[in-house]
């Protein structure tokens, strides 16, 4: 078996080589738009072949930014078409892809991978964990009434629309600026420009980048798959927030993504979509499980959560590197001793936080916390508490303060969400 990477000449090998190993014929090309593949960067691909040549095992990876607690923007690899042909499973092609391609990242001084998975099975023993996970909203149509906000201004009256206002359905009165319904193609640069404000202030968030809106590439609403948008602006005019939808024939809204710059664009995104009329159902795919919409139905119990599922996983190359990377909330302290099986690498770490910033040097001290690396892509972005990995068996408290003390210190200001599909 031999690995390598590919060039642009391999473009077409290795398309035919992914979708043999996940069975599935090629769609047609759409005029017009691009596929998944088109936004593929061949001179990062890793192609496995068989002593004769014939091409066995694929695997892709995309420069993003991933945006990081604090706001801070690190570069990463986002790993992807990973396939192996059914007919060369289970012989160790997926570990060497695996292994080429994380020498590969850090030659290219990446310190941090990123994949979604399509088994949970799979990648944990390469140093990737779940880090972040997304979750579907089903709201009855007739059950879609928001509640008025209870919140009051500083004199303690409700604000505009709130609890002595009408309520009358999804639109009870409340004015949340302007919303507008577009074709897809009519929305130029709109999305791009409104998704890429959103994804800089969004822990978890990863880049769309410019090939991929150009190319159509990926998932609507960058596909060229028929949506529409349902636009908002801000009191000034200027567009801020986009929810990409379709109705189905079996009278199912659903809500490809919302995309929005604050918790009012969001809202009134939802209330737009709630009033939809001629619909007896509403999905929304993709929302962080601490979203605040089931809070703002009038009846809480009308929202039906389901799919709560892990999203993206993250990969550490430089724990030091990416510890430092990432923002801190909490001062504070911490020994540890972190584990990479995979790569047969080992490292004790003391990590100092003061002022949002941390600082991690190698130690002897004794650990507070000793885990695997792929513990620790779970914990980076503040998605999982160190505590929890702790009960689980996981991860290894040194004394009875450690777990409260690592949840303090990982404690994000802000939970990841990521909905970009690659
Ligand atoms: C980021 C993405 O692209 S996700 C998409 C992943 N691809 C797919 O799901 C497409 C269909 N599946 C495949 O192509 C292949 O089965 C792959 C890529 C998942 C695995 O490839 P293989 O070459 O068979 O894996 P390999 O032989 O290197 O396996 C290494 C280890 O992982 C285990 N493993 C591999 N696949 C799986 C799985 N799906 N579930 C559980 N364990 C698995 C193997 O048993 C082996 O374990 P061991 O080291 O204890 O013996």
């Amino acid at each position: 078996m031999r690995i390598r990477s590919t060039t642009e000449e391999d473009l077409g090998v290795f398309v035919d080589t992914v979708h043999a190993a996940f069975g599935r014929h090629p769609e047609t090309p759409v005029d017009g738009g691009g596929l998944w593949w088109s936004a593929l960067e061949m001179d990062r691909g890793v192609l496995a072949l068989t002593a004769d040549g014939r091409p066995v095992g694929t695997a892709a990876a995309y420069s993003f930014e991933l945006t990081l607690p604090g706001e801070i923007l690190a570069p990463v690899a986002g790993v992807s078409a990973v396939g192996v042909l059914p007919s060369h499973r289970r012989r160790g092609v997926l570990s060497g892809m695996m292994r080429h391609q994380l020498a590969e990242f850090r030659e290219r001084g990446e310190f941090l991978a990123v994949l979604l998975a399509s088994e949970a099975t799979i990648y944990g023993r390469y140093g990737y964990g779940p880090a972040t996970s997304t979750a579907r909203l089903t709201v009855p149509r007739r059950e879609a009434a928001l509640a008025a906000p209870r919140a009051r201004d500083a004199a303690g009256s409700p604000r505009a629309g709130g609890e002595d206002g009408p309520n009358d359905g999804p639109n009870h009165g409340v004015d949340d600026g302007p919303v507008e319904v577009l074709p897809r193609e009519e929305c130029g640069d709109l999305l791009e420009e409104i998704y890429d404000r959103y994804r800089r202030a969004q822990p978890g968030a990863l880049s769309r980048p410019h090939r991929w809106w150009a190319r159509r590439a990926g998932r609507p609403p960058l596909s060229p798959a028929p949506r529409y948008l349902a636009l908002h602006r801000d009191g000034a005019g200027v567009p801020d927030g986009y929810a990409s939808y379709s109705v189905g024939e079996d009278r199912t809204l659903t809500v490809d993504e919302t995309i929005a710059g604050d918790d009012a664009a969001h809202t009134a995104l939802t209330r737009f979509l709630l009033g939809h009329d001629l619909v007896d159902r509403i999905v929304f795919k993709h929302l962080p499980t601490d979203h605040p919409l089931r809070w703002q139905l009038a009846d809480f119990r009308a929202g039906q959560v389901s799919e709560d599922t892990d999203w993206l996983w993250v990969r550490l190359l430089d724990v030091p590197r990416a510890l430092t990377a990432r923002g801190w909330f909490t001062d504070g302290a911490l020994v540890l001793d972190v584990t990479d099986p995979f790569l047969g690498e080992r490292g004790r770490h003391l990590l100092t936080v003061r002022d949002g910033r941390a600082d991690c040097v190698p130690t002897d001290r004794a650990p507070d916390l000793s885990l695997d690396v792929r513990d620790l892509g779970s914990l980076y972005l503040g998605g999982t508490a160190p505590g929890t990995l702790v009960r689980a068996g996981h991860v290894r408290a040194h004394h009875a303060d450690a777990a409260a003390l690592a949840d303090a210190l990982f404690r994000p200001e802000r939970r990841p969400h990521c909905l970009h599909w690659f």
